[in-house]
């Protein structure tokens, strides 16, 4: 039996349309959604990341600016802008596009931006939110991944989830929001000693490592739900996440393609906190 797919495209398309429709209800109250991201330096990924990220917002009715910034850009100077526009009523969201230049201490960037316009979900407000279950915004990619498991309206009371990779930005918060949902969360890493005798556990798998073949068929109990926030280049340079796409499908009960995935519900979930931080001021 072959996975069902879960295409993230189609999701992420639904979601931007909602979107669109509470951002011309904010429009005529005469708020605009307005997302500043900021790029620092040359990295041609970056740059588009953040191009798609610009036309996501266009498209959907929100007011997206890009302002692009030397690599050698003082952290003074971007910290002052960063504050900036955390004092101009005009901006909901902040986004500030990771990596930075290594002269430059992301966390302490992060963490000036206002917690009320971090749409990134990556400030230690946001972080300690999320674990608490406070209000506060949700990191774009797990968010993203949650939404996936209920457009398939897959339970997770009791199931066993199994988070592969440990980062700020994915793992944990990934692991906080299935744990929220009443699942049982293991989360794996390097150092784990027998990652497929967890995995083989696994009613629901994310691997989120950024590496490519980490999770294969033989890793797989048939039927779980596999979800792929991994973002590599094959040996013929083509997008590929993760997961043995076609070793593990065949196995799988649900799937994440990439890309097609997770990646574009990234982009929507930034979208939908953004509206949110428009809202929350408005
Ligand atoms: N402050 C900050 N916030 C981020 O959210 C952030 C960041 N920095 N730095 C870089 C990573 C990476 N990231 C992606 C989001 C969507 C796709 C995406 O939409 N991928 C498409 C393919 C795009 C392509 O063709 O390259 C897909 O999977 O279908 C990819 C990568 C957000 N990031």
């Amino acid at each position: 039996m072959t996975a069902q797919l879960i295409d993230g495209n189609a999701l992420a398309k639904t979601i931007r349309a909602e979107v669109a429709g509470r951002t011309q209800a904010l429009r005529a109250r005469g708020i605009t959604p307005a997302l500043s991201i900021i790029l620092v330096g040359e990295d041609p990924a970056s740059q588009v990341y953040t191009k798609h990220k610009v036309n996501d917002s266009t498209e959907t009715g929100l007011q997206a600016t890009l302002e692009r910034y030397p690599a050698t850009m003082t952290e003074a100077d971007l910290l002052a802008r960063v504050r900036a526009l955390n004092d101009d009523p005009k901006v909901h969201g902040i986004l500030v596009q990771l990596p930075l230049p290594k002269h430059m201490d992301s966390q302490k960037v992060i963490e000036t931006i206002s917690p009320a316009k971090d749409v990134d979900g990556f400030h230690i407000h946001s972080a300690g939110a999320l674990m608490t279950g406070a209000r506060g915004f949700w990191p774009c990619t797990p968010y993203g991944c949650m939404k996936m498991l209920e457009s398939i309206g897959y339970s997770l009371r009791g199931k066993h989830a199994v988070v592969i990779g440990r980062s700020n930005i994915v793992g944990k918060p990934m692991a906080m929001m299935l744990l929220a949902q009443s699942a049982t969360v293991t989360i794996c890493h390097s150092a784990t000693a027998d990652l497929k005798a967890m995995t083989l556990q696994a009613d629901v798998i994310v691997a989120a490592v950024g590496k490519r073949n980490v999770l294969t068929a033989d890793m797989v109990k048939p039927g779980a739900v596999v979800i792929d926030v991994g973002m590599n280049r094959n040996d013929e340079g083509k997008l590929c996440g993760d997961v043995d796409f076609g070793g593990v499908r065949e196995v799988a009960g649900w799937i994440t393609p990439v890309p097609g995935g997770v990646g574009p519900m990234t982009r929507a979930m930034l979208l939908v906190n953004t509206l949110e931080a428009a809202e929350n001021a408005g």
